[in-house]
């Protein structure tokens, strides 16, 4: 079919030309009817080519909405990476900050804020339970002696270590904190004056016993402790002014020792 559309398209042009035709009556039929088809050859031609023209232009408006999306979904993924290590940051800046407001920076103990909210417990499970607890309020003796001699430097790394020994010395159910200066509360759950001061005597000997090096010098220090157990009637408060008040007769009685208070 191809062929012969070829041939015809060859040919017709060919035969019109032949002037010894143009008398034949089929000449202007056969005239007409071919500027007829060279018309519509020439108008499905431009149909074709708009048609061609806007399927490309499809395919471009098609290609550029899928590169747009991409882009947004980089952009999405972006943000969503950014917003992880936003959360990421947040939650160990709060984890920090919460360190921060419980624990004290040069010793990583508790610090009073600390001690004072698990007192608080404490002496509501007193209330509910009648489980008994005891305060260990524990003091460096002459402990200015070593800041002037040595610096506040010494001084620090000897309330460092001192803190790691007491921490060591304690039971886990128990909490030591720095109450403030160089004074260390234990709260000790779950123990009568007896057994808190078998545990404080060994804290104690242990502190005794402890030794910083300051250059060729082996630098020691000892602790006064007072000890009061938790009676009904009190509030955690006047447990702690109990403790405070046998710290204060462990250094009236010469210091390095333990006082209890008389219950009550
Ligand atoms: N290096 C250092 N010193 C501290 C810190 N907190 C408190 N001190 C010092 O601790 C000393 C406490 O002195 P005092 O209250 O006179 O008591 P002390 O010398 O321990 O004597 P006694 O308690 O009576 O045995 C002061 O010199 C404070 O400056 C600290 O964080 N670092």
């Amino acid at each position: 079919m191809k062929g012969n559309k070829e041939d015809l398209e060859a040919q017709i042009p060919r035969l019109l030309e032949q002037t010894e035709l143009q008398q034949s009556p089929l000449y202007a039929p056969l005239n007409e009817l071919w500027s007829a088809h060279q018309d519509l050859a020439r108008r499905i031609d431009r149909i074709s080519h708009i048609s061609d023209g806007f399927q490309s232009m499809a395919r471009q408006r098609e290609q550029s909405l899928t590169e747009r999306l991409n882009k947004q979904l980089r952009q999405l993924e972006k943000v969503a990476r950014i917003s992880d290590r936003y959360q990421n940051m947040m939650r160990d800046l709060n984890e920090a900050l919460r360190e921060a407001s419980t624990h004290d920076a040069l010793t990583g103990l508790g610090n009073r804020r600390l001690l004072v909210d698990r007192l608080k417990k404490e002496a509501e499970r007193f209330i509910r339970y009648q489980r008994p607890f005891s305060i260990a309020m524990l003091d460096v003796d002459h402990f200015k002696n070593i800041n002037d001699r040595y610096g506040h430097e010494v001084g620090d790394g000897a309330l460092i270590e001192l803190a790691r020994v007491l921490d060591a010395e304690i039971r886990d159910s128990d909490l030591c904190g720095r109450w403030g200066g160089e004074e260390f509360l234990i709260l000790l759950p779950e123990t009568g004056t007896a057994e808190a001061t078998l545990v404080m005597e060994r804290v104690r000997s242990a502190v005794e016993r402890l030794t910083i090096r300051v250059q060729d010098e082996s630098v020691g220090m000892t602790v006064s402790i007072g000890i009061a157990q938790h009676s009904p009637n009190n509030s955690y408060s006047d447990t702690i002014s109990q403790a405070d008040h046998a710290l204060l007769e462990a250094k009236r009685g010469g210091r390095n020792q333990l006082h209890t208070a008389t219950a009550g």
